[in-house]
Parts: structure tokens; C-alpha cells; sequence
């Protein structure tokens, strides 16, 4: 889920970019033929082109950070090509090749990649015969490092906003948004592998009782312990989601034996999840494992009634769906 919005943001930028090249590089490909200037003409086309490409690569594939890594290079590359070319009279485009470039990769990586051009730039003959290299210098560290300094403050609240979108705030597990995306994924994923996904269905057991008797408080305490219990207790390629109040969702992939799996989770959780007095908090379990034809809604449909089995015999149990 979290990296699906890293992708669709690189997404955009990238389609961006497809779109400003066509209209700003592609005139100057028809001046410079105008002009007889046939080599700047095919370098400029080429990198329309190539740029139209590798967007539509990114755009099929979803490949988006391979692909961005890609176009930084190939726009570095032809700013060059073209300055090399046309001398002086191309050296402004370095300028907007030098900003773009932190919007493809990581600022780090956009910043090494500037400091390479700035050194290419600096053996480029005949430019600063026209322009002072000072003015150079000075100007290409301060766009540089300005757009470095507000493209990290931007990857920064990025990454904030896909916590806040992914993240249940009172427990840490991922919440139902993530849940949603993921399921997705995990059945398209089942189709194709021999051992599919299993889902299974948590809630807590006489939880009102909990919050009755120790408050709300406590009870939040509570739901966050067993948040923490669960995650030590599961793979690190196992997923753990809040689905709504005391009710969480554990997504488990290629388990061989999900049985002992969910079973020593529960004695984990019965072990280690108390109230303040000491008293042990129990968890139903309704589990069940993908089958062809599956769909979101079945899935969860089907955990459901296996949960509401586990709760009439008893609760502190594991019922797993035969179907
Ligand atoms: N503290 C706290 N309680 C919550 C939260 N969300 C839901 N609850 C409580 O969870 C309780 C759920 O109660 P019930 O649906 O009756 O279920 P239960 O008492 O666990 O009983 P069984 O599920 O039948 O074992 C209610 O008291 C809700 O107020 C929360 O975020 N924090």
C-alpha cells in the first residue's frame, strides 16, 4: 500500500514530464532543422523520444522508480549532448535539467547527480568564455541546493502522509485503507502461487467487559498490547490490520502449516495479553484460506462466519472455514 502511493506519485511526475518535454523540447527540435543545425535537431528529438518512452514504460509496468532513475540520467545526458553541441546558446536548459532532476529520485541521488554535471559543465569549451564561472558556480549550488533542501522537507511529509494514510493511529497496525489495497494484492498473488494466502479473522474476547470494569483507558492499553504481542509473534511477511474496534485482520502468505501458526499465536496472546490486575485476555480466531473464485467481500464473509462459530463454542479458539 505505501509504496502503491510512492508509485502513483512518481507516476504523475513522471507523465508531467512526458508532458512538458513534448511541448518544450520539440519546438526547438523544429528550430534547430530550421536552422540547419541537424545534429542539436536529433539530439533534441531523441530526447522527446526517449523521454515519451520510458513514460510508457513506467506507464505499463509500473516500474516507476527504475524508470525515474532512468529519465534523470537521460535528461542529464542530453542536457550535456546538446550544451556540447550548441555552446552557449543551449547552457540555460542545464537549469531546468539541474530542478527536474530532484523530482525523479531521492534528493540524495538528485544532488550527486547535479554535483556530476556541475563538474561536466565545467570542461564544456567556450562557454565561460562568455559567462563568468563564478556566476556559474554560485548559481548552480543555490539552485541545486535549495531544491535539494525542499525536495527532502517534501520527502519527508511524503512519507508522513503514507504513514497517517496506511497507520491506525491508536494501535500502530495498519488500518483498514491498507486493508483494503492489500487484499487485492494478495489475491492476485494467490491465483498464481501453489501455497495461497490465508486471512484470518481476530477479536478480542468479552472486550466490553474490559473497558467496563478498567475504563476506556485500559482498554486502549489493551488493544495496543495486543498489537505489539501480535507483530512479535508473526512473520515479518505477514500483514496485521485494525478492521474496527476490537476486531483485527491477519493476511498470511505461503504458510505450510496454519494450524501450529495461529495456534501458537494464540497461546502467545492468551500468555502475554493482561489486564492491570493480571487477568488474562483471550482472542477469538475465524481463518480461512483463498480458494479460486475468491473476491474481498467472500473472504472476509467467510472468516466472519468462522469467527461467530469460534465465539459460540466457547471463544479463546481457532475455527477455520472449510471452504
Ligand atoms: N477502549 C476501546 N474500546 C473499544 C474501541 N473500539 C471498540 N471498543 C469497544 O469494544 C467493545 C466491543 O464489545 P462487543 O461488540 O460487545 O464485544 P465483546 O464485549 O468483545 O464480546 P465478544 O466479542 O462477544 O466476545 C465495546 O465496548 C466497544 O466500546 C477502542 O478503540 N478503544
Amino acid at each position: 500500500m505505501r509504496n502503491q502511493l510512492q508509485e502513483q506519485h512518481r507516476l504523475s511526475v513522471l507523465s508531467l514530464l512526458g508532458v512538458v518535454s513534448v511541448l518544450g523540447i520539440t519546438p526547438f527540435a523544429y528550430l534547430r532543422y530550421l536552422q540547419d543545425n541537424i545534429t542539436a535537431a536529433i539530439i533534441d528529438l531523441v530526447l522527446v523520444l526517449g523521454i515519451i518512452t520510458l513514460v510508457g514504460y513506467a506507464i505499463r509496468t509500473k516500474k516507476t522508480r527504475v524508470v525515474s532513475g532512468i529519465v534523470a540520467l537521460f535528461i542529464n545526458g542530453g542536457v550535456i549532448a546538446i550544451v556540447v553541441v550548441n555552446g552557449i546558446d543551449s547552457f540555460l536548459w542545464v537549469y531546468p535539467v539541474i530542478a527536474s532532476t530532484f523530482f525523479m529520485v531521492k534528493p540524495i541521488e538528485a544532488l550527486s547527480i547535479n554535483a556530476v554535471l556541475m563538474v561536466v559543465c565545467l570542461f564544456l569549451p567556450d562557454v565561460f568564455d562568455v559567462i563568468p564561472l563564478n556566476s556559474f558556480v554560485i548559481t548552480m549550488l543555490m539552485v541545486s541546493l535549495t531544491t535539494f533542501v525542499y525536495a527532502n522537507r517534501s520527502e519527508k511529509q511524503f512519507h508522513l502522509l503514507e504513514i497517517m494514510n496506511t497507520v491506525d493511529a491508536l494501535t500502530g497496525a495498519l488500518n483498514r485503507r491498507a486493508l483494503s489495497s492489500d487484499i487485492a494484492e494478495a489475491l492476485s498473488i494467490s491465483e498464481r502461487k501453489a501455497t495461497p494466502y490465508m486471512l484470518a479473522l481476530l477479536d478480542l474476547d468479552h472486550f466490553k467487559v474490559v473497558n467496563d470494569k478498567y475504563g476506556h483507558d485500559v482498554g486502549d492499553q489493551v488493544l495496543q498490547n495486543l498489537v505489539t504481542i501480535t507483530t512479535a509473534n508473526i512473520r515479518e511477511y505477514d500483514r496485521f490490520y485494525r478492521f474496527g474496534g476490537e476486531e483485527f485482520v491477519l493476511l498470511i502468505p505461503e504458510i505450510k502449516d496454519p494450524q501450529a501458526f495461529i495456534n501458537n499465536l494464540r497461546i502467545a496472546i492468551k500468555k502475554e495479553l493482561k489486564t492491570p490486575d493480571g487477568k488474562e485476555v483471550t482472542v477469538s480466531y475465524g481463518i480461512t484460506a483463498w480458494v479460486p473464485g475468491t473476491t474481498a467481500d467472500s473472504w472476509l464473509k467467510s472468516a466472519d462466519e468462522a469467527l461467530y462459530q469460534a465465539k459460540a463454542n466457547g471463544r479463546d479458539c481457532v475455527i477455520f472455514s472449510d471452504e
